[in-house]
């Protein structure tokens, strides 16, 4: 069920109508890497519980993508955050991280992984601001290698945060303030 997370925002599960704008979102968002329209098609049938979209209208304002790793049941993933460019710096992406930490799905979860390359420096203050307003460890540690991607694609930091408690993953909205 969609949740007003402001007057004239609606958060949201993607379903698979929404696959092709959340692409050409990522598309028109460096560093991002943009995966196939497909995999953001498989993110809607596959993986819609660990993934939110935030939208105003007919508007694509947000997008996160996630999922709870086969062998770290307590560990929620993010795979990649983007906001379109009107949304930036306006704690969209912090509000859209509380709406999927709040989601039954996650009732387990007590660390968030993600990996941000270095020049992805609004994914780094994002997750430094989630640490602090979690009041918990954040560990920073390399996860691939640049020379792992061939030529042309940074190195992937490795963003752990946790443990965070129980209660978190049951309420709504808590860092949205
Ligand atoms: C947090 C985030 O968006 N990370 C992006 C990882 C990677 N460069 C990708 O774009 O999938």
């Amino acid at each position: 069920t969609p949740v007003v997370a402001a007057p004239n925002l609606t958060l949201r599960q993607p379903e698979k109508a929404d696959g092709l704008r959340v692409y050409e979102l990522i598309e028109q968002s460096p560093p991002l890497d943009l995966n196939s329209c497909y995999s953001y098609l498989l993110h809607s049938w596959h993986f819609a519980d660990t993934c939110i979209l935030a939208e105003e209208g007919d508007i694509l304002a947000g997008y996160i993508s996630g999922y709870i790793p086969p062998k770290q049941h307590d560990t929620l993933f993010i795979w990649q955050v983007v906001s379109a460019a009107r949304y930036r710096g306006t704690g969209l992406a912090l509000t859209l991280l509380a709406g999927l930490l709040a989601r039954p799905a996650c009732r387990d979860v007590r660390f968030l992984e993600t990996t941000v390359s270095p020049s992805n420096k609004a994914s780094a203050r994002l997750f430094t601001k989630l640490a602090e307003r979690l009041n918990c460890p954040l560990s920073i540690s390399t996860q691939f290698d640049a020379d792992l991607f061939g030529a042309g694609h940074e190195p992937e930091q490795l963003f752990r945060i946790g443990p965070f408690p129980a209660p978190l993953a049951n309420s709504a909205q808590p860092l949205s303030h």
